[in-house]
């Protein structure tokens, strides 16, 4: 299938489960950088002649948009239900920052989804406006042949699970359908959010709960929404107190928001746990896409 804009590059594309697995790279303005992306077109896409829902997908610390396209088996359900997915990469690539390469949980591969405002980050890291505005606007443009621009939603992973909440709640009516595993449901409460927060968006607290789905929710006035959480009991983050789904479940219940917190005995952080649940996931968004 041709796309309709040149700032597109296709880098792969594989047949599975009769549909394409693509990766494009695109010059970013907002993150002034070259990105790839994932791209899933189900089998349904072939000919063009009908629009489709979507699902962003976004990864966790130390990912690319190659770890949920290779580990979690998402594409028979995406074939299935004949929905669309993209898979953004998790930070800014090849841009030297100072200290951006120092630890896994800040900087590369590290974004946040957030808009950082403190130097020298905030020039590069706006992995807020690039996932909720660059990234979905070309998308909406390149693909417009298949993409319903009326039926999209968003899932992800750990720091990536913090983004789709984050980004459903501050956006109302962008995402039509959340879901989450295993996400940092209250970032300003947990020392990955407190190190990442205080990097990127300084020591001024009144910016970090404008990042915190927690505080979020309670704030929420947008078109009904359903969350679908997800928590691997085994999870040694959870253990840790860096997830805190019980704060953000108790935070929805106080202001009427509907949540579904799944516990998973025995199950941990890793793409084993995602793998086992992804086609339950992809039933939670097809049920209020397609409805
Ligand atoms: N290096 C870390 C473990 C990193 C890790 O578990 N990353 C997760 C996301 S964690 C939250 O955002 C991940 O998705 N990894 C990629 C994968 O393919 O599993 C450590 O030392 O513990």
């Amino acid at each position: 299938m041709k796309t309709k804009m040149e700032n597109l590059e296709q880098v792969s594309s594989n047949k599975i489960f009769g549909g394409q697995q693509r990766v494009y790279s695109h010059e970013s303005s907002e993150l002034k950088c070259k990105m790839n992306f994932s791209l899933y077109l189900p089998p349904q896409a072939e000919g063009g002649d009908v629009k489709l829902p979507v699902i962003y997908y976004l990864s966790g610390l130390t990912c690319t948009e190659q770890n949920f396209i290779t580990k979690s088996g998402f594409q028979r359900y995406a074939a299935e239900h004949g929905i669309i997915v993209i898979g953004p990469d998790t930070s800014p690539r090849g841009v030297k920052i100072d200290g951006d390469d120092e630890s896994w949980d800040f900087g590369v591969s590290a974004g946040f989804y957030l808009d950082a405002a403190k130097e020298p980050w905030s020039k590069n890291y706006r992995m807020g406006s690039y996932l909720n505005t660059e990234l979905y606007d070309l998308i909406l443009k390149a693909f417009s042949n298949v993409v319903d621009p009326d039926r999209i939603g968003i899932m992800g992973h750990s720091m990536g699970g913090h983004g789709a909440l984050v980004s459903t709640l501050r956006n109302p009516g962008q995402y039509k359908s959340v879901s989450a595993f295993a996400p940092i449901c209250n970032p300003t409460a947990c020392p990955w959010g407190v190190k990442a927060f205080n990097g990127y968006l300084g020591e001024d607290k009144a910016k970090w709960v404008e990042w915190d789905a927690t505080e979020l929710v309670k704030k929420y006035e947008g078109p009904p929404l359903t969350l679908l959480i997800d928590q691997g009991a085994a999870d040694k983050f959870y253990i840790e107190k860096q997830l805190l789904p019980e704060n953000l479940v108790e935070a929805c219940r106080s202001v009427g928001v509907p949540v579904i917190l799944n516990l998973r005995e025995g199950y941990d952080h890793s793409y084993y746990y995602i793998s086992s649940f992804i086609g339950e996931h992809f039933d939670f968004h097809a049920k209020i896409l397609k409805a």
